[in-house]
């Protein structure tokens, strides 16, 4: 019987001989048999917290604690963890049993019998029928499969897993994830999950802890950091369509409350945190799951009110892409989450090489297409932000005024025509200017 262990980190913190912070001062309690999963965008420092864990970097301050023993001196064999990496690794020469076998002949001390304990894997992961198969052979879903089984095979106390689906379709992505976390629940190893799939992070996770540029933003349930966001960022992030992020201003006058989204205005109900905001500018973070179109005057709360710009039909539903007037959060403070934050492609080639220049043209062809025009200079504000996008999933920032709503097939909307749609106020998010939780 393997034990199972609890991890930890405290305040944990890496930064690379050039200066990159990658992780800052990440304190994480996994609790033995927990499934945690690590959530972030491109470059947020989520590979690194977990190759600090398995002790194949070492850390710059801080520590890593395994059943509340500090393993900062341990090298990554001695912590007992399994790791597996999302381009498989397997050996093409040999066969799958050889492959989940191998850690098996190269420790030392193994002294049980290495094919019982082959097949007793094999079975797990149900890939018995392919144990004779070269990895050559097999499909993407059961390499990686077998890629599982290699990292179990040994009994480790810790399962760490880098994105070990991103290789996969998307049909196979959903079979798997189901699979990887039943199998890990099934084993009772702990385990730490690294993902920018908002999908993933939401459907197999016990806790979800959210990374933004190596600084834990929150963790708790997946439902929770869902529907209570602490951080504009985690509201963002977390939210299919993409989340409507607008700028806003809150007005305390007499017992009324208002958000005043610039071209219209949500009544809310007054509250003392509402009222220490009176005059601050908010970002109004409101997701499609809490729009729901209704008639004209048929609401006796809040509304929103705009003109359909775009109908994206799903089948079972319409995506229906609202110009509402609002003024979304700038481009410029989106870049706040990629890792390079100097100018945007588009001005570069707008503002530095000359016609001719031998950049100018690779420049231009790294610019998305149609991409809105940068905000004009009077926007009125200078917070918020968009994450990064999954590309796979998501497309640019919406032009000025986009807000996204779900409409329920078969009566769809048409382009130009005028929509009303009420607010859910339990599911309004709003956060201050540097990206704190306002709660209503
Ligand atoms: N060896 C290194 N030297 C310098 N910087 C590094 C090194 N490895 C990673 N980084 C930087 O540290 C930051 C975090 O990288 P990390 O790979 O942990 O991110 P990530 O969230 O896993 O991203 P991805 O999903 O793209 O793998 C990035 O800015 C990255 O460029």
């Amino acid at each position: 019987m393997v034990p199972v262990v609890a991890i930890a980190t405290d305040r944990l913190t890496k930064v690379f001989p050039d200066g990159t912070v990658a992780v800052d001062e990440v304190s994480i309690d996994v609790a033995s048999g927990e499934f945690l999963v690590l959530l972030g965008p491109t470059g947020c420092g989520k590979s690194t917290m977990l190759r600090l864990v398995a002790g194949l970097e070492r850390e710059t301050s801080g520590h890593v604690l395994i059943d509340g023993r500090v393993v900062d001196d341990l090298t990554a064999r001695e912590r007992r963890v399994a790791m597996v990496f999302q381009d498989y690794a397997l050996y093409p020469h040999l066969t799958v049993a050889q492959n989940i076998a191998f850690p098996l002949r190269v420790a030392h001390g193994f002294t049980g019998d290495v094919n019982a304990r082959v097949a007793e894997v094999a079975e797990h992961l149900g890939i018995r029928r392919l144990v004779h198969r070269l990895p050559g052979h097999l499909s993407g879903g059961e390499r990686q499969r077998v890629a599982m089984a290699r990292a179990i095979v040994r009994k480790p106390q810790v399962f760490l897993l880098d994105e070990p689906l991103s290789n996969l379709d998307a049909g196979l992505r959903a079979e798997l994830r189901t699979d990887v976390a039943a199998l890990a629940r099934r084993l009772g190893v702990t385990t730490l999950y690294v993902t920018h799939d908002q999908t993933e992070a939401l459907t197999m996770a016990d806790r979800v802890a959210v990374l933004r540029r190596g600084v834990l933003q929150q963790i708790g349930p997946p439902a929770e950091v869902y529907s209570d966001p602490a951080t504009l960022f985690v509201a963002a992030f977390l939210g299919t369509p993409r989340t409507n992020l607008l700028q806003g201003a809150i007005y305390v006058e007499g017992d009324r409350t208002v958000i005043d989204v610039g071209s219209q205005v949500l009544e809310v109900p007054p509250s003392d945190a509402l009222a220490e905001h009176h005059n601050d500018r908010v970002t109004v973070a409101v997701r499609a799951d809490a729009l729901r179109p209704v008639p004209d005057g048929a609401s006796s709360g809040p509304v929103l009110r705009g003109s359909v710009r775009i109908v994206e039909n799903l089948g079972h539903e319409a995506l229906v892409h609202l110009d509402t007037g609002i003024v979304p959060t700038s481009p410029a403070e989106s870049r706040l989450e990629l890792p390079d934050t100097g100018q945007h492609l588009a001005d570069v080639v707008a503002e530095e090489p000359p016609t001719g220049h031998p950049f100018r043209h690779t420049l231009a062809r790294m610019i998305p297409h149609g991409r809105p025009a940068a905000q004009p200079a009077t926007a009125r504000t200078q917070y918020g932000f968009y994450p990064v996008y999954d590309p796979e999933v998501t497309d640019e920032p919406p032009p000025l005024g986009d807000v996204v709503v779900r409409v329920p097939a078969p009566v769809l909307p048409r382009r130009g025509e005028s929509m009303t749609v009420a607010v859910d106020l339990a599911k309004l998010l709003l956060f201050d200017r540097a990206g704190d939780r306002i709660r209503l």
